[in-house]
């Protein structure tokens, strides 16, 4: 009980965040979600183990993409995440999201909402990401990119990065895409081996992007070529740990089985997050109690876990100090707690 209350009382950094992942039970509710499409939502967190979870998951994100399919509900969404994402202590939030078309919202409209609903909120800093989904067409794409490019333009202090995402299984990573993002001053992050592919991670390693997500068929022990993992230990590219995520999406065995390890090993950076707290029941307090209770981190490690992903994060250098100063000014007060 007492590192549960460690674990929700240290001030965290959430990197890895999306949108529509992230609407919780009551969230859906107040958006008016049927209560069987809740249920279902929250389908992996009740399943015995069953082999395609990962393909399984992908069809739930439906279920928030209908309660979000409208500029208000858009505008309430983002912001009862962003205010359960303060309660759970989270000082600095990284929150993506796909931009997407519906019959009543062009993607301008959703990412102009998204945007007004941070910049009408003061809880918290928040930074937005737009992800490119990896299932999409190149043309459909291209189109999401160009968008992202002028929204940028407009908001750089809001948004500050893009997102390769979507279901591993099927499409491809278009470099290219990402290097016209680079160049626009935008920082990038891959959804990389989430699933076995060494060519395709071969080829996100050698593009360097800033952060790595989820990075779970890198290492040899899990299938990676010693070529990649090599190249990620050298690179030292901050990796985004989504515990639950893996565990209940199947891609890794158990907590304590998590690739994690590897990284503590080999004292690679990297930063805990919730991934979909919605669809996976989790809060990031739950995240860093699972790291510590399953993978033995110390609180001493939990709390530097929070002051290193500040340092993987995509805010200025001016926010950075700040966050690392009220970080410091925290433990300083708390010692207690260590
Ligand atoms: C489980 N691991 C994961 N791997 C890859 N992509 C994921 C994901 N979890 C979520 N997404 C991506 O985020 C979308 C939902 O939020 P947004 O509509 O963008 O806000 C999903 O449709 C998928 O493209
Ligand atoms: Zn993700």
């Amino acid at each position: 009980m007492e590192l549960l209350e460690f674990c929700q009382k240290l001030p965290k950094i959430e990197l890895h965040a999306h949108l529509n992942g992230s609407l919780s039970p009551e969230t859906l509710t107040v958006l008016n979600t049927p209560i069987e499409d809740i249920k279902t939502y929250q389908l992996l967190t009740k399943l015995d183990c069953i082999e395609d979870q990962l393909n399984l998951a992908f069809t739930l994100f439906k279920i928030a993409h209908n309660a979000t399919n409208m500029i208000e509900s858009t505008y309430l969404a983002t912001k009862h995440v962003i205010e359960e994402f303060h309660k759970d202590n989270v000082i600095y939030l990284e929150l993506r999201t796909t931009p997407r078309a519906e019959p009543q919202m062009t993607k301008r409209d959703y990412v102009n909402t998204i945007i007004k609903a941070i910049r009408e909120q003061n809880l918290i800093t928040v930074k937005l990401l737009l992800s490119i989904n990896r299932g999409h067409c190149l043309k459909e794409s291209e189109e999401t990119l160009n968008l992202i490019l002028e929204m940028h333009e407009l908001y750089p202090d809001i948004i500050k990065g893009v997102d390769l995402s979507g279901n591993p299984n099927v499409g491809i990573f278009s470099e290219a895409m990402f290097i016209k993002a680079r160049k626009s001053g935008l920082k990038i992050t891959l959804h990389c081996a989430e699933v076995l592919n060494n060519e395709e991670v071969k080829q996100m390693l050698e593009f360097k992007p800033d952060r790595i997500g989820h990075g779970t068929f890198i290492h040899p022990t899990y299938g990676g070529s010693t070529e990649n993992w090599k190249l990620c230990s050298d690179l030292r590219i901050p990796l985004e740990c989504c515990l639950t995520s893996n565990v209940l999406c199947n891609t890794v065995q158990s907590y304590k089985e998590h690739h994690m390890c590897e990284w503590v090993e080999n004292n690679l950076p990297f930063n805990i997050n919730t991934d979909d707290k919605g669809v996976f029941s989790t809060t990031l307090t739950k995240e860093y109690f699972y790291a510590a209770h399953h993978l033995n981190l110390s609180k001493e490690s939990l709390y530097n876990c929070s002051c290193i992903a500040i340092d993987s994060s995509f805010a200025s250098e001016e926010e950075k100090l700040k966050l690392k100063t009220y970080l410091k000014e925290w433990k300083d007060k708390h010692l207690e707690l260590f």
